[in-house]
C-alpha cells in the first residue's frame, strides 16, 4: 500500500490515495492504529483516505490514532487539497470536498512550481445546539461560558461543533493549563455521548488568541484546525471578539488565521506540508 505522510502545523496524518488503493472496510481502523504507532508503524495522530465522491471533487475520511473515525479534521482538509490539487485530481482551484460532517469548500493558493503551501477551508457554519454537539444538560440550548462540574472542580466551557464536538475552555495563562488532567476527564465524560475535543484559549486581543488541545482519540496533539475554528467562534460567543475579524491562532505546531464571517461560515488559512511518501509493508 502506498501512502503519503504529510502535516498541518505538526498534526501528522498518513494519507491514503483510494483513487488508486483498494482497502478493507473492516479492517480500516486497525489499519489506523497499526500506521499511527511510532514504535511498529510510520508515527502519525492517525489516518486520512483520500477519494472519490458522487456529490463533491473528493472525499476525505478520517481516522484517529485509537482507531476512532471522526466526522471532520480542519488540517486534514488542508491536507486533502493540496494532494487533490498536486495530484491532478482537480483541476480549479476552487473545489468540493466531502467529510462525513458535511461538505467544505477548499481554495488551494498554488505557487509558481503548481506546488500549495497554503489552503483555506471555507468550513460552513458551526453548529451551536446543544443536541448538535452533542452534550447533556438541561440548561440553554447554546453552551456558552456554561458552568460545569469535573471531578468535583468547577470549570466553564463553551461548546462548538465544526462536524465535530469542541469544549472550549478560557484561561489567563496559556503556559500553566491543566490540560493532561482535565483533557482526558472532560473527553470521555459523560455528558459528551460521543466524546469531545478540549481546548483552552488565552486571549490576546480581539485579534489574537493563544490555543492547546487535547485531542478525542488521540490526546496532545501540535494543532487541530476544527479545534481553533471552534476556539474562535467561543471567543466571540464569549464577547472578546467580533464576527468578521480575522483572527490569529497560535498554536504548538504554528499559526492559523481565522474569520467567523457575518453570513456564517467559518474561513480557515494555513499551512499544508508533505513530509514523505512510502510503502506500507505491514
Ligand atoms: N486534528 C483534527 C481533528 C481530528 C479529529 C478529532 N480528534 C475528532 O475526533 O473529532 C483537526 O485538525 O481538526
Amino acid at each position: 500500500m502506498n501512502f503519503t505522510k504529510m502535516h498541518g502545523l505538526g498534526n501528522s496524518y498518513i494519507y491514503i490515495d483510494l483513487f488508486k488503493e483498494d482497502l478493507n472496510e473492516e479492517t480500516l481502523p486497525e489499519l489506523a492504529i497499526k500506521v499511527a504507532d511510532k514504535n511498529t508503524g510510520i508515527g502519525s495522530d492517525g489516518m486520512i483516505l483520500i477519494g472519490p465522491s458522487e456529490i463533491a471533487d473528493v472525499s476525505m475520511r478520517v481516522f484517529n490514532n485509537d482507531g476512532s473515525e471522526a466526522m471532520n479534521c480542519g488540517n486534514g482538509l488542508r491536507c486533502v487539497a493540496k494532494f487533490a490539487y498536486e495530484n491532478n485530481y482537480v483541476s480549479q482551484t476552487v473545489f468540493k470536498i466531502e467529510t462525513k460532517g458535511g461538505l467544505v469548500e477548499a481554495t488551494v493558493h498554488p505557487d509558481q512550481n503548481q506546488k500549495v503551501p497554503t489552503v483555506t477551508i471555507n468550513m460552513g457554519a458551526p453548529r451551536l445546539n446543544r443536541s448538535q454537539i452533542p452534550m447533556i444538560g438541561s440548561q440553554k440550548d447554546q453552551v456558552v461560558n456554561e458552568p460545569f462540574q469535573l471531578n468535583e472542580q468547577d470549570i466553564h466551557l463553551t461548546a462548538v461543533s465544526m462536524g465535530n464536538p469542541h469544549a472550549v475552555l478560557f484561561t489567563d495563562n496559556i503556559q500553566s493549563i491543566p490540560l493532561l488532567v482535565v483533557g482526558p476527564a472532560l473527553e470521555k465524560h459523560s455528558r459528551f455521548p460521543e466524546w469531545v475535543n478540549v481546548e483552552y484559549v488565552e486571549v490576546v486581543s480581539e485579534n489574537e488568541i493563544h490555543f492547546r488541545v487535547w485531542e478525542r482519540g488521540t490526546g496532545i496533539t501540535q494543532a487541530c484546525g476544527t479545534g481553533a475554528c471552534a476556539a474562535v467562534v467561543a471567543t466571540i460567543l464569549n464577547g472578546f471578539s467580533q464576527k468578521g475579524k480575522e483572527v490569529k491562532v497560535h498554536l504548538l505546531g504554528g499559526d492559523l488565521h481565522i474569520t467567523w464571517k457575518e453570513n456564517g461560515d467559518v474561513l480557515m488559512n494555513g499551512a499544508a506540508e508533505t513530509i514523505c511518501e512510502g510503502v506500507w509493508l505491514g
